[in-house]
């Protein structure tokens, strides 16, 4: 008997390849179809090279073609493996995701001292108070401040077993989780890290710890642009980065070298923005005065200048210092200008955040953007 070509391409029409939705006629998968007499040889392209999916296509369209169309044909299979190009997604974080945290943010400062910490807890908190699940990962080996912003310094994180591995469980505190590298080295001594060290150190407090669910992570980076820096951004998965300056313009030197080094092509991780610290100066006893004591919007026109997104402006105030070295960050006080401001930052955050996330699903984005009262949700 003749076998008829087009009868086998109606047959091979009833069945897919595994895993695929439409049929192997219709998807493109059978390239070539040729009958001599009883013979019929199939030329079949699939994207994946498992074994298993192979051996099924190559049963699955004999069986077909003898039981619908000849049930003596003499059925060969050729079957070649061609895996789609993946398009390049800038939006693609690099490294190993972290299951339960859906976003790690990186705070980074050219310069030591310009508050970088303290922008973090307040950051924190303020995410924490619009209900995001939020935590601390206090990465700053030269200078640990945040068990004591969150007055923690003298807790050690517990072990825990989750699903028979013991993990450390992150000290809590205003609903807030942190882990610090300061819970494991002495005040008064001095750690000489090299980059793949701390780095190292760094992915221990990641991943052999219990964080639960996260939102977002911040993370507290040492001041500079060195070597660990380079360490860190390359091993852990970061959404994006936000570099803190004071407008003076030493600081915005280094803050710039901070964005470029996020940018890099090495590190290559969005800058979420900057934000101002110590903008101005204003005394408890005369509210409505400013003093620029650092210049005047320094760390604004930079972000201009770089055209990276400008995150907000925090005063110098006197209770910011003082609610940090107390343990109970400022944000934590409602009614307060200072809360207000953080609120703005925070907001312009999460609103950037989900702009990078591109690829979040809707529902998040739109959660997400909700939690934090914004819109960046078209
Ligand atoms: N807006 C502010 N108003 C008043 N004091 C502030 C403000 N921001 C930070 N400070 C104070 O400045 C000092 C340095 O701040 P912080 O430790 O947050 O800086 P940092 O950039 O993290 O420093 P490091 O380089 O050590 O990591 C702290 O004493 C802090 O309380």
């Amino acid at each position: 008997m003749n076998v008829n070509k087009q009868d086998v391409l109606q047959a091979l029409s009833t069945i897919s390849i595994a895993g695929e939705g439409k049929n192997m006629v219709e998807s493109g998968a059978v390239t070539n179809v040729m009958t001599f007499a009883d013979e019929v040889v199939i030329d079949l392209k699939i994207a994946t090279p498992a074994m298993h999916i192979k051996k099924r296509a190559e049963a699955d369209i004999i069986k077909t073609i003898q039981e619908q169309v000849f049930k003596d044909a003499k059925v060969q299979v050729n079957i070649s493996v061609e895996a789609p190009v993946k398009e390049a997604n800038p939006n693609l974080i690099k490294g190993k995701a972290i299951p339960g945290i859906k976003n790690i943010v990186a705070v980074a400062s050219g310069k030591g001292g310009v508050g970088k910490s303290t922008v973090t807890a307040n950051l924190a908190i303020t995410l924490s108070k619009m209900g995001f699940k939020v935590g601390i990962l206090d990465a700053d080996i030269y200078g640990p401040s945040i068990p004591i912003m969150f007055d923690v310094a003298l807790e050690r994180p517990l072990s825990v077993t989750v699903d028979g591995k013991s993990k450390m469980k992150p000290v809590e505190n205003y609903g807030v989780k942190v882990l610090s590298i300061g819970f494991f080295t002495k005040p008064d001594q001095a750690v000489i890290w090299r980059g793949p060290m701390a780095a190292k150190a760094l992915n221990q407090l990641i991943f052999d710890a219990d964080w639960g669910e996260l939102d977002f992570m911040l993370l507290d980076l040492p001041p500079g642009t060195g070597d660990i820096h380079l360490s860190i951004m390359q091993s852990l998965p970061i959404t994006g980065a936000v570099v803190v300056s004071t407008p003076q313009t030493v600081a915005l030197a280094d803050a710039k070298k901070g964005v470029a080094m996020f940018q890099q092509e090495s590190i290559d991780v969005p800058v979420l923005g900057i934000v101002e610290n110590m903008a101005y100066f204003t005394p408890a006893e005369l509210p409505n005065n400013k003093y620029y004591i650092f210049g005047k919007e320094g760390a604004m026109h930079l972000a201009e200048d770089l055209n990276v997104p400008f995150l907000g402006a925090l005063p110098l105030i006197q209770s910011i210092r003082e609610a940090g070295d107390a343990g109970h960050p400022a944000a934590l006080q409602s009614g307060t200008s200072i809360e207000e401001a953080f609120i703005e930052i925070t907001k312009n955050i999460v609103q950037e955040t989900v702009k990078r996330n591109e690829s979040l699903p809707p529902t998040e984005a739109i959660k997400i953007t909700t939690m934090a009262g914004c819109s960046a949700v078209k």
